[in-house]
């Protein structure tokens, strides 16, 4: 297996923006980040983001109050815990109610999603008594840094600099997922890496919104650039995947989703990941991870913008709403 060459880009220049001024203004320093966003996610659509504003403790504190979650017994997590429904997207995931690729014969996960509280009410009944105040407190951080990133975007591609950073605003989409891979089955030479159909930790799939933060604790990830916004048959079953090598909960890893594929005609690529075990110690072990989805709010109409129409580009997706293209894909990933 090869390791993916992911650059690293440091955002501190991006700390003193503040997205709420109008017109947003950069800076020099600020100009060539965005420039080297706009290299590593052309060629790898992944990028590790130094620096973004949240220190290495309070991640590691992050992936903490994920195990103490996940540590809860299975009963209480099915009979006290609010289960998540496609509807409000928040709540309990059990492990096989959510099929990230439906060749896969099952997910070997659990998730946690904490939605943003100002968007809608959610309620953290069975939850460890910190868990409310500490996961609503991230995702608020998660959601500024977000916005700085959108900002960054918008200037990689030259677009308005508030373009993106305007549409996940108070979104009622965004999430911020606890994730839980327990320990699981390996059989040499017959990794869920090599069957297609095999049990997964995550199986091939695209992020659906604009990017995506993780952050994880464990070796597993492995990602394979794509033509387009979803992964087709061909490429997440043909060989190719690259590991990216584990951060330890010291830098954030990004990636681009569906919904930045579409707006930018496939300029920025969607980019195909999956969480495997390659080997007996990976397998014995529980892997903890958060993501940040910055979605869209759900109201917010995605189009090509037409700056990537230019000199008769065909435009590659049609219109549709933010909701509407979510839900779609929420309910393609619901265990039949
Ligand atoms: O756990 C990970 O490293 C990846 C999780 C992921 O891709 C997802 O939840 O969308
Ligand atoms: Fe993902």
């Amino acid at each position: 297996m090869h390791e993916a060459p992911i650059q690293h880009v440091d955002f501190a220049p991006f700390s003193s923006l503040d997205v709420e001024q109008r017109p947003i203004q950069l800076n020099e320093q600020q100009r060539s980040v965005a420039q080297q966003l706009d290299h590593s996610i052309r060629t790898h659509g992944f990028l590790f983001l130094d620096n973004i504003g949240l220190s290495c403790s309070e991640m590691r504190h992050a992936l903490h109050s994920a195990k103490q979650l996940f540590d809860k017994p299975l009963s209480h997590k099915l009979s006290a815990m609010k289960i998540m429904h496609t509807a409000s997207n928040c709540g309990y995931i059990p492990q096989g109610d959510e099929i990230l690729n439906r060749r896969r014969r099952g997910e070997l996960k659990e998730a946690y999603h904490v939605k943003n509280r100002r968007a809608f009410a959610q309620t953290f009944e069975g939850c460890p008594p910190q868990f409310e105040a500490h996961s609503t407190a991230l995702f608020n951080k998660l959601a500024t840094i977000a916005r700085r990133f959108a900002v960054a975007c918008a200037a990689a591609l030259q677009l308005p600099l508030e373009h993106f950073a305007d549409m996940i605003e108070q979104s009622d989409l965004a999430t911020l997922r606890y994730l839980h891979y327990p320990p699981c089955e390996f059989k040499e030479g017959q990794s869920n890496a090599h069957d297609p159909h095999a049990p997964i930790r995550a199986g091939e799939h695209t992020d659906y919104g604009l990017f995506s933060f993780l952050i994880a604790d464990g070796a597993g990830l492995q990602i394979k650039p794509v033509a387009g916004g979803e992964v087709s048959d061909e490429s997440a079953q043909s060989g190719g995947w690259l590991d990216v090598p584990v951060a330890r909960g010291e830098c954030v890893i990004v990636n681009t989703g569906a919904l930045m594929a579409r707006i930018t005609n496939d300029t920025w690529r969607a980019t195909a990941h999956r969480v495997v075990v390659h080997d007996e110690s990976v397998a014995s072990r529980s892997r903890y991870a958060l993501a940040f989805f910055a979605d869209p709010h759900s109201t917010t109409r995605i189009q090509v913008h037409e700056r990537f129409l230019r000199g008769g580009q065909p435009r590659r997706y049609e219109t549709i709403s933010a909701r509407d293209y979510e839900y779609g894909r929420l309910e393609e990933a619901k265990a039949k």
